[in-house]
């Protein structure tokens, strides 16, 4: 098969979906590789270094796309991606589309196979393709938070440890996956006062286990929910049901109460976010202030770590993009049920049920367009 890897186009996006040695692999399994020129730069590999694991450049998006049969990439394709792709493509990458009906309708529009990261499960009902983002953003997500806190940036002027003789400040993270255990490490390391909420008891007592009496864990209604931001300094959002939009679990009511200089970090917001107030942001302004409470909702926050992020995404991708090189999509989906969930919109057809159930299309199971 002819694997395409274009450059990211996103706002300060400067992760690329393969390194050379995921190149390399894939050319050894006997299939070609193009790679838009530079679209490695951000990551620290030169086009060289793609050509040395056997791949070849091409001068631009256009050709990769019109080269190519499969697309993989990092973010969910942008407009001008978006009109390149045709039914004989499969796109491969994070797509988040039960809060953009745009995009979604785009790729109904466009008729290819389209496999978003964040949907594909494994045995264990776990999110393979989204974990590894998810450890970076919930480990940038304090640094972010760290950050508003400052007097600079309109924060309460408050350091999240304090000092001896100076209480730290109180974080509270909602919803504790991968993204909110990750937060709560960082936190803890910098000697935060630490509250996670989540709805599932099992996650509380496996959280109440992993750190050992240093995380105060509380079971997530919205009583107490909105106890634990109003007192907090620091709210991180990292709620998720699976390919759904965010549920809106903070009201602007509630954030008009919270203290003024208060910072709230939504991660989730690739699904929408889960704070009423919460808007996208990019790298570039990654801040905004509703009610005196700084928002930090930047949709695409392990792009600015890209080297880290490129190599912890790509260690997960790849056995997944070999197995659809070497079968090609539709053996491979028919053969994989885990890869399976990952399918949204193949031919025209939503086959995410809750992207369809979200945005109001008729939900097709994904076996019935094979
Ligand atoms: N902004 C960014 O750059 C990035 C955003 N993300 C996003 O972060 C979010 C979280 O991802 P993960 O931690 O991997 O998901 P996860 O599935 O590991 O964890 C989500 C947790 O939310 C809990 N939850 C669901 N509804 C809840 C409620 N009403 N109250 C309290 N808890 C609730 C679940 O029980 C679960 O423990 C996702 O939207 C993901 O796409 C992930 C990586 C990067
Ligand atoms: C998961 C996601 O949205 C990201 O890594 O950018
Ligand atoms: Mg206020």
């Amino acid at each position: 098969m002819i694997v395409g890897i274009p450059k990211e186009i996103k706002n300060n996006e400067f992760r690329v979906a393969m390194t050379p040695a995921g190149v390399a692999e894939l050319v050894k399994n006997g299939h070609r590789v193009v790679v838009e020129t530079t679209a490695g730069t951000g990551s620290g590999f030169a086009d060289a270094d793609y050509q040395h694991a056997g791949a070849e450049i091409l001068e631009n998006a256009e050709a990769v796309f019109s080269t190519a049969k499969m697309i993989v990439k990092v973010k969910e394709p942008q407009a001008v991606e978006r009109a390149r792709l045709t039914k004989e493509h499969t796109l491969f990458t994070y797509l988040h589309l039960a809060p953009d009906p745009e995009q979604t309708a785009d790729l109904v529009n466009s008729q290819a196979t389209c496999i978003a990261y964040e949907t594909v499960t494994d045995a264990l009902g776990r999110l393979p393709l989204l974990a590894p983002m998810s450890e970076v953003a919930g480990r940038m997500s304090i640094q972010a938070g760290a950050y508003a806190l400052e007097k600079s940036r309109a924060g309460r002027g408050m350091l999240l440890g304090g000092v001896p003789g100076v209480s730290p400040a109180k974080v509270v993270i909602i919803g504790g996956g991968v993204v909110g255990r990750n937060a709560a490490q960082m936190a803890v390391g910098m000697r935060a006062d630490v509250t996670i909420l989540d709805r599932s008891i099992d996650v509380l007592r496996a959280i109440d286990a992993e750190f050992d009496g240093r995380v105060k864990t509380i079971f997530s209604t919205s009583l107490a929910l909105e106890e634990q931001v109003l007192a907090a300094d620091l709210v991180i959002g990292s709620v998720l049901i699976p390919g759904a939009a965010a549920p809106k679990l903070v009201s602007a009511e509630m954030v008009k109460k919270m203290k003024p200089g208060a910072a709230v970090v939504d991660v989730a917001i690739d699904q929408g976010g889960c704070f009423a107030t919460a808007k996208a942001t990019t790298h570039a302004e990654p801040t905004y202030i509703v009610d005196d409470v700084v928002h930090y909702c930047v949709a695409n926050m392990p792009g600015a770590v890209a080297r880290t992020s490129t190599y912890a995404l790509s260690n997960a991708t790849l056995p997944y993009i070999i197995k659809l090189a070497n079968l090609g999509a539709e053996a491979a989906l028919k053969q994989d049920n885990y890869l399976l969930e990952g399918l949204n919109v193949r031919h025209g057809k939503v086959t995410c049920e809750s992207v369809a159930t979200e945005l109001g299309y008729d939900f097709v199971p994904a076996l019935e367009t094979l």
